[in-house]
């Protein structure tokens, strides 16, 4: 399967500027992983990717051909504010929707009934979409998005309001579809859940892609961060070290940043002449707080 890119896509709505020339790309067969504060462009991106938003200027690639509208026919969507028919039957929405993509009725039927039993909507598939809980209603969005077996999936905060069971069907399913090739591109605020699922991850601020990468490779220039265990170390024992910065200094517990290039080993020693050192071990910042530096300034 091809590649999803984006390439200098800009976009303002009035004075604002919602996208201020947006590149990244989503690899054949990668969850990515789209994160940003609220307002920072992430559901603008996503929608002038589908096409259901004009870019003022820039370009969205497939298969580094410029994407055209027989090739979004292929995308599946997710949208933030979901697009149901509230009154139509969850098998039936979901057999138009696939109808309306170009498949069969017995083709749509095989596949609606596959991704309502896949997702857990058995007992739901004849209900009216409306009567349904929120979380079961995303479940159908979801059922909506892959039922006609596309070649690339777009989607739209699809994990928030999600029991953890949700999550995790949720999370099976798009692994499994980027597996078998498909470029997967999802935004979310849960970055624990980010950070555990993606292959890629970017972060948008105010318009702008200010990182992109695997969270390896995000974190990878970070200041190491040393948790250090010594029972017997008294309040301030590292705070003359050179290159050492005390995070916290807790009874038993000291956690420190270390600048880039500084020999753990005398600190170490420093630990040791204190008493025993139960623990002494490198943390990599999550992605929360990678974040968190990255984006402070917040957005609109
Ligand atoms: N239809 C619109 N008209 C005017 N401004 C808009 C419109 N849609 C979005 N914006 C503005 O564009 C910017 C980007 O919004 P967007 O919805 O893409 O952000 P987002 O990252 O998806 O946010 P969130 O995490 O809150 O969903 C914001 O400043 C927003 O107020």
């Amino acid at each position: 399967m091809p590649d999803l890119e984006l390439d200098q896509v800009a976009k303002r709505y009035g004075d604002t500027v919602a996208l201020a020339g947006v590149s990244f790309d989503v690899r054949a067969g990668e969850l990515f992983g789209f994160v940003g504060s609220n307002g920072a462009g992430k559901t603008t991106a996503m929608r002038i990717a589908l096409g259901v938003l004009a870019a003022d200027s820039g370009e969205v690639r497939f298969g580094g051909e410029p994407i055209t509208a027989r090739m979004r026919t292929r995308i599946g969507y997710m949208p933030e504010e979901r697009g149901l028919y509230p009154k139509m039957k969850v098998l039936d929405q979901l057999v138009y929707l696939a109808e309306l993509h170009g498949l069969s009725t017995s083709e749509a039927h095989r596949s609606a009934e596959n991704w309502i039993s896949r997702l857990g909507l058995g007992e739901r598939r004849l209900d009216e979409v409306q009567k349904l809980s929120l979380g079961n209603q995303q479940r159908v969005q979801l059922a909506a998005a892959l039922v006609h077996d596309p070649a690339v999936l777009v989607l739209d905060e699809p994990f928030s309001g999600l029991d953890p069971i949700a999550v995790d069907v949720m999370s099976a399913v798009l692994k499994e579809k980027a597996a078998s090739g498909v470029p997967v591109v999802f935004s979310s605020h849960q970055l624990d859940l980010v950070e555990r699922l993606c292959d890629r991850i970017g972060i948008i601020r105010s318009g702008r892609m200010v990182a992109t990468g695997s969270v390896d490779e995000l974190t990878a220039n970070a200041a190491s961060r040393l948790v250090v265990r010594a029972p017997g170390a008294e309040p301030g024992w590292a705070v003359d070290l050179d290159g050492v910065r005390v995070l916290s200094d807790e009874p038993g517990k000291t956690v420190l940043e270390l600048e880039p290039g500084t020999d753990d080993q005398p600190v170490l020693n420093a630990a040791l002449a204190t008493g025993p050192v139960h623990e002494f071990h490198h943390e990599r910042p999550s992605l929360t707080e990678l974040f968190r530096t990255t984006v402070s300034g917040g957005d609109r």
